[in-house]
């Protein structure tokens, strides 16, 4: 049987990120701080200490716990501990010390030494894009609004064409930095495409020529045209996940002449009658 997640005292995950040092801290998001922790024998794992403020109870910590630990996925975080611990602390209140019950909520990740994906975009220069704006940090007990449907938002409907649209946002996100989304938004699919094409083309340029070019050009296109696919407003329209599988057909990873790690990523092209297998598309990411 698989070892779940350790129960981790409050006072180990102080003294593992110098009590909640800000030298520590690797990020936040909606849910939480994130802090880089480290055990007595050097192992490194990712800390994120849960805000303490409306919708992020015990309900919702409890529902969080579960919902990570029973995820077993080579591609997905693991979590490896939590923590849940009540004390009674002075703290300052209406200009007097009170005695009060403080709530510490943590849950503990494998750490990525690589770190956030969305750091990797805006390096490789995605999110310029688009003109960077700061980031939505929402309340929403599941994580950025951004990549919620408005059925769901609207009328709390889930479906699997909830997941079909999230996975939308990240493809955009993926194809036009972190940006991309709420610009798609703003204009026409034809515009969007046109101007995200356009960045991909130039970029690719210095990669391609030729007919290898309009090969990655032609699988540009249509990742941006499938991802505004899976965002229309109405769900229906978004195709299953088993369209978009055989749009995107294969995915693997390859050694590049240098020994590198290519990420590369493969389509297929739908056209209106016919699936047509076109090149693979190889895009390099240095990191
Ligand atoms: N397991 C991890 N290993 C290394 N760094 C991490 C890890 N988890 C989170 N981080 C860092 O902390 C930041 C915040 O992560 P967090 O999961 O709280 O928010 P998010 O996923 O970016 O947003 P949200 O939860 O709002 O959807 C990440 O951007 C990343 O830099």
């Amino acid at each position: 049987m698989a070892v779940g997640p350790s129960h981790l005292p409050l006072h180990i995950l102080e003294s593992m990120t110098e009590n909640f040092s800000k030298d520590r801290i690797l990020g936040s998001g909606s849910y939480g701080t994130v802090y880089l922790g480290e055990q007595e024998e050097g192992q490194k794992i990712a800390l994120k200490i849960l805000h303490d403020k409306t919708g992020h109870d015990d309900v919702q910590f409890e529902k969080e716990y579960y919902t990570l630990a029973n995820l077993q996925h080579q591609n997905i975080v693991r979590l490896v501990g939590y923590c849940h611990e009540t004390r009674r602390e002075f703290l300052p209140y209406n200009e007097t010390i009170v005695l009060a019950e403080v709530t510490k909520r943590a849950l503990c990740f494998e750490f990525m030494e690589n770190g956030s994906l969305s750091d990797y975009l805006f390096d490789f220069g995605l999110s310029r894009f688009f003109k960077e704006e700061k980031s939505h940090i929402t309340n929403s007990p599941i994580g950025t609004l951004g990549y919620l449907p408005p059925e769901f938002i609207n009328q709390n409907i889930i479906s699997n064409k909830l997941d079909i649209f999230s996975l939308g946002v990240v493809i955009i996100r993926i194809m036009a930095g972190t940006e991309g989304y709420s610009k798609s938004a703003e204009m026409p699919p034809e515009q969007f495409t046109e101007i995200v094409h356009g960045n991909w083309r130039n970029r690719l340029q210095s990669a391609a020529s030729g007919d290898l070019l309009e090969s990655y050009s032609v699988q540009v296109k249509r990742c941006i045209e499938i991802a505004l696919s899976c965002v229309v407003a109405d769900r229906q329209k978004r195709p299953t996940i088993g369209a978009i599988v055989n749009m995107l057909s294969e995915r693997e990873t390859l050694e590049n002449d240098q020994g590198e790690l290519i990420d590369q990523m493969s389509t297929c092209v739908v056209n209106d009658t016919e699936l047509i297998d076109v090149h693979p598309l190889q895009l390099h990411f240095s990191f």
